[in-house]
């Protein structure tokens, strides 16, 4: 499904926090969202998750403008992970994955076999067989967090946009995820941090910069010493390991923000 934004502006207060932003994430394509703290991009996810609406500019799903659509017709194409999405249900894992096929059930009607058949396959993927029946409340951050990944590729959408996934992940685990997200051929936006991650597993980067898409293009055009210096005022060295992957070294930062 391509998704795309187009001149969407998003703000509160009368402060714009996503501004004029124009951007086509393709059918199939891998794209991160970067940029610093408080850039917009999980304002930019939400607003393309129809959890916002926009103050101007729509929103389109191959074409078509989502204004009005409710959340159920939203979740039979596109899931979303949120960051730090909490609960405190007392659901066991596979019930909570389950829920991902909630959009396609009859309200008064279990899962059908094949309903199973997608919930078995979502929890193999995000190596949560084993937890299935486990509590959720006894669950780690990084168990809870894969569970929720597993909930929304339960939903077997044509899109996922998931915000900040691997933050809760030890590196086994975000591995094999980005990995996941690369490979798959549903439409991936996802906003990381870790931009060698980043570099790594996304076809395409989008760079926020204060509401603002600064670059869009290969991690390798994007990802460049001056501009990591300009937008996260790091001293960066950009290069290449020897598996041909981008390297970033960190030469500094200057000193908390009032000092020197
Ligand atoms: N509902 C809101 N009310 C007021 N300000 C908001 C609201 N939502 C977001 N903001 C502000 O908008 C800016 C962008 O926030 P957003 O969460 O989109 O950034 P982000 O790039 O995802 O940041 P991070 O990397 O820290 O997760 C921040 O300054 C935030 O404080």
């Amino acid at each position: 499904m391509r998704i795309a934004a187009e001149d969407l502006t998003w703000g509160v207060g009368g402060r714009d926090i996503v501004r004029d932003l124009t951007v086509e994430v393709e059918p199939g394509q891998t794209v991160g969202l970067i940029g610093p703290n408080g850039s917009g991009k999980s304002s930019l996810l939400r607003c393309l998750a129809g959890l916002r609406a926009p103050t101007s500019g729509a929103v389109r799903y191959d074409g078509e403008d989502v204004k009005g659509w409710d959340s159920r017709r939203i979740a039979r194409r596109l899931a979303f992970v949120e960051q730090a999405a909490e609960s405190d249900s007392d659901l066991r894992v596979a019930d909570v994955v389950a829920l991902g096929r909630t959009p396609f059930r009859d309200r008064w009607r279990g899962l059908t076999p094949a309903d199973h058949a997608i919930v078995d396959a979502a929890l193999d993927h995000l190596d949560l067989a084993h937890l299935r029946h486990r509590h959720w409340k006894t669950l780690s951050g990084g168990e809870r967090q894969r569970a929720h990944i597993a909930r929304a590729f339960a939903q077997r959408p044509w899109a996922v946009l998931l915000d900040e996934p691997t933050n809760h992940l030890d590196i086994r685990h975000q591995l094999e995820l980005m990995s996941l997200l690369a490979g798959t051929d549903q439409t991936v936006l996802v906003a990381l941090h870790d931009l060698a991650l980043a570099a790594r597993y996304c076809d395409r980067l989008l760079l926020l910069s204060g509401g603002e898409l600064l670059a869009d293009g290969p991690p390798g055009d994007v990802l460049t010493g001056d501009r990591l210096r300009e937008v996260y005022e790091v001293d960066a060295h950009i290069g290449r390991d020897d598996l041909g992957h981008l390297a970033i070294s960190y030469r500094g930062a200057p000193g908390p923000r009032g000092e020197g």
